[in-house]
């Protein structure tokens, strides 16, 4: 099927909260992990490519999307999105603006839209600031978030040092006289230059607006939010095929693993409230692991049931991370949790896990990668943003759920698994 939305998201439950979101529609979406060696066969009619860029150099990151970009194009996709972050999250010197303006320049397209707002999930932008449910982003947790913390609330500072050329805002009340109204304005912001303009957005009526507007934008940019009116603009405008139909959900075995290196606010109360219910669990200390490696957690997870859905955690409050970091350094903290947790997916998948749940981006990607998976097909949505997907790895078809660190509610991980029933 060829492709009519190429998508490129900078993490890995990034890309499947917007490949969730996108099939809310009801259409195919295929997910894969970094660019795939092999041209384009068999392609979805929405394609997102994770990439795990969202703290790599700003060199590397800008390379990998304008690979990603590449192979979307030979897919047939003629429009694109940027997947980052509901929260904006970026290193200091920042890849969200250097990626956009090098897949503009690549597009040959003059304008973009920068618009996070994921209203379900608590994200909205008002006068081009960001906010976490009630609170400015930079006073949210996000400000105390191992990788990348978040100090500032106001898109416009946030972009501006990233990008070469201007940056400009659509504020709420233009955006709340309806999608002529957010037209015209970029219409005559593009008139003045304006590359880059950051746009408003409540609630999910003004995302659809946005989406109405920008539909036929070479490229958009933000959370997933914003694309998900997409789908049925391009249904509505005649540009899918009859063919589109979605993913059936494979029977499966309930063996389940689950992992977790996020130290969200909400994973931490996921996490509290799992092991209270009494799922056999072990906690990873970064100052242990760096004394033991992964042996003690393997052998650890070797002794368990799997039918009891056990759960290895790093989750940890932000005094315990800041203590690690000062004692190992950010990276090395950050690497021996996501590569014992790797190493523990590898093993329990091995051991018969099929079900595999794991909370954290970063933790996600490193996860995702030692199980060699590269597609995953998109299944139902366990929560906002967060769906189950199924995927090859070593051999045997496998569920996994990648949680962003923010998602889900306090019941998540067993959430996740009575979706899947007990089939
Ligand atoms: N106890 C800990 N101390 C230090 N770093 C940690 C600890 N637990 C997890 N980490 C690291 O913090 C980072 C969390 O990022 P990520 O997995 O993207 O979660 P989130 O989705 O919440 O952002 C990972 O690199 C992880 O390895
Ligand atoms: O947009 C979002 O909030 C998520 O899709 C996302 O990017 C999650 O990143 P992590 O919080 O690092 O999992």
């Amino acid at each position: 099927m060829t492709t009519v939305l190429g998508c490129i998201a900078d993490d890995f439950t990034g890309a499947t909260d917007l490949a969730g979101l996108l099939a809310r529609s009801g259409l195919p979406v295929s997910l894969r992990i970094g660019v795939p060696d092999a041209p384009p066969a068999q392609t979805a009619a929405f394609e997102v490519i994770a990439l795990k860029s969202r703290t790599a150099p700003v060199a590397e990151a800008v390379a990998d999307a304008r690979a990603a970009l590449k192979w979307l194009q030979a897919a047939g996709a003629a429009r694109f999105f940027w997947k980052y972050c509901s929260t904006f999250d970026s290193t200091p010197e920042g890849n969200i603006g250097p990626v956009a303006e090098a897949l503009m320049a690549d597009l040959d397209t003059a304008q973009t839209i920068y618009c996070p707002a994921f209203p379900e999930n608590g994200r909205t932008v008002f006068m081009g600031n960001l906010f976490v449910g009630r609170h400015p982003l930079a006073e949210s947790p996000m400000k105390d978030h191992p990788l990348t913390p978040m100090r500032d609330s106001n898109l416009l500072r946030l972009l501006g040092p990233q990008v070469v050329q201007p940056v400009g805002m659509i504020d709420r009340l233009c955006v709340a006289a309806g999608q002529g109204a957010i037209a015209a304005e970029l219409a005559a912001l593009k008139a003045q230059g304006v590359a880059h303009v950051v746009i408003d957005a409540v609630a999910m009526t003004d995302l659809e607006s946005i989406a109405g507007a920008c539909r036929d934008f070479p490229l958009m940019t933000g959370g997933s939010a914003v694309a998900m009116p997409l789908p049925t603009l391009y249904r509505d405008a005649g540009l899918l095929g009859p063919d589109a139909t979605g993913t059936r959900v494979p029977r499966l075995g309930t063996e389940t693993i689950v992992l977790s290196g996020s130290c969200s606010a909400m994973t931490r109360k996921q996490v509290a409230r799992y092991v209270a219910q009494g799922h056999p669990s072990r906690r990873l200390d970064p100052q242990e692991l760096a004394e033991t490696g992964p042996g003690p957690a393997l052998d650890w997870l070797a002794q368990q049931d799997l039918g009891r859905a056990p759960i290895l955690y790093a989750t940890a409050e932000p005094a315990s991370v800041a203590k690690a970091q000062e004692r190992l350094g950010v990276a090395q903290a950050g690497r021996l949790v996501e590569d014992t947790l790797a190493a523990c997916a590898v093993a329990a998948r091995d051991a018969g896990a099929r079900r595999i749940i794991v909370a954290g981006g970063e933790t996600s990607g490193a996860v995702t990668q030692a199980l060699g998976v590269n597609q995953l097909d998109i299944g139902h949505e366990i929560a906002p943003g967060v769906p189950w997907t199924w995927c090859m790895s070593g051999g045997q078809q496998i569920a996994l759920a990648l949680k962003s660190g923010n998602f889900g509610a306090e019941g998540f991980f067993t959430q996740a698994q009575d979706t899947l029933g007990t089939a």
